[in-house]
């Protein structure tokens, strides 16, 4: 049986990530989705397992020691990690996963799984960006400010990437990417 597809969705922060792979998961409910460790605080609604697995730091650098984690990154104070049994095993029974991760961590996946596709979203924006973050309202402005000289930086490794998408309108958005999806599933593989 043919592997599932590998998709890993990044940008900076508040470009849209979160909304537009909720959206995805409506439109395509058979595209499994990796829920991520962290050691963040969850933020009102958020659920253990759904959104995140909520972890101390201990149990996060317990993760880490044991090989547990696809990858992982430090993004403005806390970390955040890809558990790795749950992505092998989906690809391996030939379900196509969705990672929606920040920049560092994105790239490292493409070290271990080259095969993988890899999507930025990007911004209509700099400003508009900022606005997102800050209509969102779950961020200081220490942080905001911070997620805000790191995306300059993230957007910089664009290059790395598959495929850019505009999350201009989020329908837009989704389309897309589901378009990127058929096209790597007509693909022929050399
Ligand atoms: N490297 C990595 N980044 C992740 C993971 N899970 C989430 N992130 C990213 O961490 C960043 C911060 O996430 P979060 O605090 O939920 O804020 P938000 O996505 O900006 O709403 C975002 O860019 C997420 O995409 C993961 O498992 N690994
Ligand atoms: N295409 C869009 N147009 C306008 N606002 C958007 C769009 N996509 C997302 N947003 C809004 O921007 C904010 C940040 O989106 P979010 O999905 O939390 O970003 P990320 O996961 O990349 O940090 C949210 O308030 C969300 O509703």
């Amino acid at each position: 049986m043919a592997k599932g597809l590998l998709i890993v969705l990044s940008g900076p922060s508040g470009v849209g990530k979160g909304t537009v792979c909720n959206e995805l998961r409506h439109r395509l409910p058979e595209l499994v989705y990796s829920v991520s460790a962290t050691t963040r605080q969850p933020r009102l609604g958020e659920e253990h397992g759904v959104n995140y697995f909520f972890k101390t730091r201990e149990q996060f650098v317990e993760m880490i020691q044991n090989d547990q984690l696809l990858e992982y990154a430090e993004y403005v104070g806390n970390y955040y990690g890809t558990p790795r049994d749950f992505v092998e095993q989906t690809i391996e029974s030939g379900k196509d996963i969705i990672l929606e991760i920040e920049v560092q961590g994105a790239l490292k996946v493409k070290e271990k799984f080259p095969e993988g596709i890899f999507v930025f979203l990007l911004p209509p924006s700099l400003d508009e960006l900022k606005g997102r973050i800050q209509g969102r309202g779950t961020e200081n402005q220490a942080t905001i400010d911070h997620r805000m000289s790191v995306a300059a930086d993230e957007i910089a490794l664009l290059k790395h990437y598959d495929y850019a998408v505009v999350n201009d309108e989020i329908d837009l958005a989704c389309k897309r990417i589901e378009a990127i999806i058929t096209a790597e599933h007509c693909k022929v593989r050399k």
